[in-house]
């Protein structure tokens, strides 16, 4: 049993060692000279609270949004065949050779990255992941003809697809609005749903899936983040101080609370929203790919409460990025704490 493992592992080494769409950095199999990350352990199945955007309940919706910071979204409206075809685009994009990645998706509003979750974030770690960066905000003022030659098909599903995202994250954030009774004039501020960020990432497969992550701790800077992944799974969940899997159901969606949420504190009852820490494992043989989207506030948008500072999403970015640049870590939020001795 003990040596089948082994020439399994062999033999997945070698398959992602030679695989010429992988940045090189994915290709040493000994994995020298990389800063490794903590091991991943082994994880749960955990049953995240389910809600039904046709029908949502306003009770679910707010212990959701307490307690977890996270759910699955059903009957979300978006056509499985659409999801279908972006993930197959996103397959095919991502399997051209690593060069031509590169030099082909290299606009302001299509990027190429890989080994940190952002562009321009240069975590501690290396994450496992490698991606295509869409700002939402620019897809219908972006008039390069570079940037659509012979890719016609990928942006008419991404442009199909991105006014779904903005349904849905609208819909979700006037109910949670709601439930928080956020001031009116202020919460329009707080979600500009279609200026929002679209990521669709490849997690290549990893032989050595104990010494990295796919995509370390975290938690999102976003309002919400809607994340549609395929069948592999790897996603998971920090709760009850243990990390659990949030496993892959088709024709599902994964809703998100980021740190802009956790900030709109409720004037009226002082309880708050949870922005969940999240993180995504590795796998040995399979690739995994995901769509995610993460919706914004305003840049000028303030965000006001009792348990932080005011601040606009603007200064909370950039001081996110600062952190991230001085100790190539993310602070987020405790940044803001009132009275906050840390
Ligand atoms: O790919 C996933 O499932 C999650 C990605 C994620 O957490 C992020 O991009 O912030
Ligand atoms: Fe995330």
């Amino acid at each position: 049993m003990e040596s089948t493992m082994e020439e399994a592992d062999v033999e997945d080494e070698k398959a992602a060692a030679t695989d010429l769409s992988y940045p090189p950095v994915f290709l040493q199999p000994s994995g020298a000279g990389l800063l490794p990350a903590s091991p991943c352990t082994s994880a749960a199945v955990i049953d995240v609270p389910v809600l039904d955007l046709h029908r949502l309940d306003p009770v679910g919706l707010r212990g959701a949004c307490r307690d977890w910071g996270l759910f699955r979204l059903v009957h979300h409206g978006i056509p499985p065949p659409l999801s279908a075809a972006l993930q197959a685009q996103a397959r095919d994009l991502l399997s051209l050779p690593f060069d031509a990645k590169r030099a082909r998706f290299c606009f302001p509003g299509l990027a190429y990255f890989w080994g940190t979750p952002a562009l321009t974030l240069h975590v501690k770690d290396l994450n496992w992941l490698e991606g295509l960066h869409i700002p939402l905000g620019r897809l219908s003022s972006s008039s390069s003809a570079a940037e659509f030659d012979g890719l016609e098909t990928f942006w008419s599903l991404v442009d199909e697809y991105k006014q779904h995202l903005a349904r849905i994250a609208r819909t979700l954030f006037e109910a949670m609005a709601a439930d928080l009774k956020l001031d009116a004039g202020l919460s329009a501020s707080y979600l500009n749903e279609h200026d929002g960020t679209f990521r669709i990432y490849r997690y290549p497969k990893c032989a050595r899936a104990d010494d990295y992550f796919a995509m370390e701790a975290h938690t999102d800077s976003s309002v919400l983040s809607i994340v549609n992944q395929d069948d592999v799974g790897g996603l998971q969940v920090l709760r009850g101080g243990g990390w659990s899997c949030v496993e892959p159901i088709a024709d599902t969606l994964i809703v998100n609370l980021g740190d802009i949420m956790q900030a709109s504190i409720s004037f009226s009852d002082d309880d708050q929203y949870k922005s969940v820490e999240h993180r995504v494992r590795v796998n040995r043989s399979k690739e995994r790919i995901s769509l995610c989207y993460f919706g914004f506030p305003m840049e000028d948008g303030v965000i006001s409460s009792s348990r932080y500072r005011e601040f606009t999403y603007r200064e909370f970015k950039e001081q996110v990025q600062e952190d991230i640049k001085l100790s190539g870590a993310k602070v987020g939020l405790r940044r803001f704490r009132v009275n906050d001795e840390s």
